[in-house]
């Protein structure tokens, strides 16, 4: 069975600090009414690069209590900075968390031998599987085929998590390594995904619509694809919305809506306009109530 992942968000209050018991709410919120199978932990959706290494130590630990077991869970760690990804994979692996995911090192275009490296180094020593966070259109750094098979070897490596609408590269990951994890993550684009093999699904907007994604997948497997597609269609509509009313800060919102305190994204992010409020709203009544 295909498993679904929220990308889960940080709360921060207006201040721009983190809101602790945000972040549980929305934990709470995916585990008792979304029943989904696992959280994505400091990632693009967590805000995470705005972090410092400590907030980002602050929301693995909040998350890692909160879910209390009762989800799968993946602390993203990547950074930058070689040296805080280490600390960061320490401290998730000494909190309990059985699998590490990191973005590749971005912005100074590393090579390859370098990038390797920088995985090899985070692993060294811990016990810990990794997925990695391949996003190329965010970090800048697009991986090939002969790149994935060479960080494949090392064992610790055991997937990646594709936000990448390259479906021939996915094609070609699946067929050659079909005991790797394969998430998806571009949601408005699960239903091309979901032919080609993926193992799941790991997304910001699964926060909101896992009943919708995860219907979408159980049509997909029953072989309903006049269904699969209605419900992409619906997704697509709703995802739209959120991006063209700014998508971080508004899927805070529509929680706000449902009564999860969500709070703040952290500036630079907008803090929300009436407008905002007012978009929001309109999601809400229109994809979720
Ligand atoms: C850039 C970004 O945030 N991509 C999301 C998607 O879920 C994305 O928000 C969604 O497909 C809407 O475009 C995920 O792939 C990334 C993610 O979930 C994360 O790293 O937190």
């Amino acid at each position: 069975m295909k498993k679904l992942y929220s990308a889960l968000m940080t709360a921060f209050n207006e201040d721009d600090t983190i809101n602790e018991s945000g972040i549980r709410e929305m934990v709470r919120y995916n585990i008792d009414h979304n029943h989904i199978d696992g959280l994505y932990v400091g990632g693009s959706t967590g805000e995470s690069f705005m972090l410092s290494t400590a907030e980002r130590k602050q929301a693995y630990k909040i998350a890692y209590d909160e879910t209390a077991g009762k989800a799968d869970l993946i602390a993203q760690v990547g950074s930058v900075n070689l040296k805080e990804a280490k600390e960061l994979a320490k401290y998730a692996v000494e909190l309990g968390y059985k699998t590490i995911s990191a973005v590749p090192p971005f912005y100074y275009h590393f090579t390859f031998e370098q990038i390797k490296d920088y995985y090899d180094q985070i692993l060294a020593g811990l016990d810990v599987q990794l997925i990695i966070y391949s996003i190329p259109a965010l970090s800048g750094v697009t991986l090939s085929l002969a790149e994935f098979a060479k960080l494949f070897e090392n064992p610790k490596i055991i997937g990646v998590k594709y936000t990448n609408n390259d479906f021939l590269l996915l094609q070609r990951l699946r067929s050659a390594f079909p005991d790797k994890k394969i998430y998806f993550g571009t949601d408005e684009m699960l239903i091309s995904a979901l032919p080609l093999g993926i193992d799941g699904a790991i997304g910001s907007t699964f926060n909101l619509n896992a009943a919708r994604a995860k219907a979408e997948i159980a049509s997909y497997e029953a072989g309903d694809m006049k269904k699969v597609f209605e419900l992409q269609d619906v997704s697509n509509k709703f995802i739209l919305a959120l991006i063209d009313n700014d998508i971080y800060p508004s899927l805070k919102l529509v929680f706000e809506e449902m009564g999860v305190h969500a709070g703040y994204s952290k500036a630079p992010m907008s803090k929300p306009t009436a407008e905002m409020r007012a978009g929001a709203k309109k999601i809400y009544e229109q994809y979720i109530k």
